[in-house]
């Protein structure tokens, strides 16, 4: 299987959901936050940084969230729509929830973290009577985001979704976005994880984040082949495991497997690659390109995104990658 085919005739590309939050980067970089003094504000959220590589890439975006009822949640829905994206799927919480905050660390190129403060977050408070079905229905891909199986109700929310995407024949991409601080236990997070990753019809993420997802189940040699041969026994047609400046592997159902590489990057912060690729990926099945292509395509959005200081904001259009592609050839 070399290509990937969506549902025709449905008036979105593509809705994410999951969280929309800010990022606040260091703008003095190659030092540790400690030495800081002021960050640039951007939306940020691994969906919210997809769905707008999505939108940048001219794909008909939407979204399904929760954001704050304060400046910050005013801030994120505002640049959804400046940026194309439908946020009539994105509600505001009244419950005096906040916006998450992801402050990212640039001490060297490859030294980033992300220092996040995710108490009483409006995403997670996400009802799954806020899941607008019809939304989800009128799309060809619904991609969720594993962060958002954290907690109640926003866990319920997803799995209501995941449900509405089966029933409408809406290609589901799971992104598995693991951050350790919103789980509270290994065994929560496998069992949630395997409750979307077996309704996934793609799933993407890191090697660990397959060990996460699969800590029970025995694939003690952390093997991308086992990993992938696993979810093909459930929906999944293309299982894709990122491994950072190593590049990816893709492997299709009909038992092909692709090794991506990487394009050259004038690295600031390594963030942000997998959203990006994930974007460029998924934009690339979406042309029924190949799985080989559309991994090519995804590296060079990545390449992008980690040579700039934001995630969301750089997340380049089809012609800025087209003219990154032509000058650099994959190493
Ligand atoms: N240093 C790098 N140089 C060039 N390309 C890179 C680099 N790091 C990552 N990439 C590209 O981005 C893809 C995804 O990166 P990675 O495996 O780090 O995912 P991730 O951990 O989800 O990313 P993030 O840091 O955004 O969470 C890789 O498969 C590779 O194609
Ligand atoms: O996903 C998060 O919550 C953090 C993102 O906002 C940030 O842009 C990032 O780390 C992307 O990989």
């Amino acid at each position: 299987m070399e290509r990937v085919s969506f549902a025709t005739g449905k008036p979105f590309d593509f809705v994410a959901i999951g969280r929309l939050c800010i990022d606040l980067n260091a703008n003095e970089i190659n030092r540790p936050m400690e030495e800081t003094m002021t960050f640039t504000k951007y939306v940020g959220g691994s969906p919210a940084n997809i769905a707008i590589g999505m939108s940048r890439l001219d794909m008909k975006t939407g979204f399904i969230g929760k954001v704050a009822d304060d400046q910050m949640g005013r801030f994120i829905v505002r640049y959804l729509h400046d940026n194309g994206i439908d946020a009539s799927g994105v509600t505001t919480d009244r419950t005096g929830a906040v916006t998450g905050l992801a402050f990212t660390e640039i001490k060297s190129p490859e030294d980033c973290s992300i220092l996040m403060y995710r108490d009483n977050v409006a995403d997670l408070k996400l009802e799954p009577g806020e899941v607008d079905e019809k939304l989800i229905a009128s799309s060809k891909v619904l991609l969720v985001s594993g962060t958002a199986l954290a907690k109640s109700p926003s866990r319920e929310a997803v799995l209501l979704a995941l449900r509405y995407a089966r029933k409408h024949g809406t290609k589901v991409v799971f992104d598995i976005d693991y951050r350790p601080y919103t789980w509270t236990n290994p065994q929560e997070t496998a069992i949630y994880y395997h409750a979307a990753a077996e309704k996934s019809d793609i799933i993407i993420g890191t090697r660990e984040e397959f060990d996460m997802l699969e800590q029970f189940d025995g694939n003690t040699e952390r093997s991308d082949e086992v990993t992938a041969a696993q979810w093909f026994g459930h929906h999944a047609e293309i299982v894709v495991i990122k491994h950072g400046k190593e590049g990816s592997i893709a492997y299709g159902k009909d038992g092909s497997s692709h090794k991506g590489s990487i394009f050259p990057a004038k690295v600031i912060k390594t963030f942000g690659a997998g959203d990006s690729y994930a974007a460029g990926f998924l934009y690339g099945l979406m042309q029924g390109w190949s799985i080989s292509r559309s991994m090519e395509f995804g590296s060079a959005c990545a390449s992008i995104v980690i040579s700039s200081h934001s995630c969301s904001d750089a997340m380049p259009t089809v012609k800025q990658v087209e003219d990154f592609m032509s000058e650099f050839k994959q190493v």
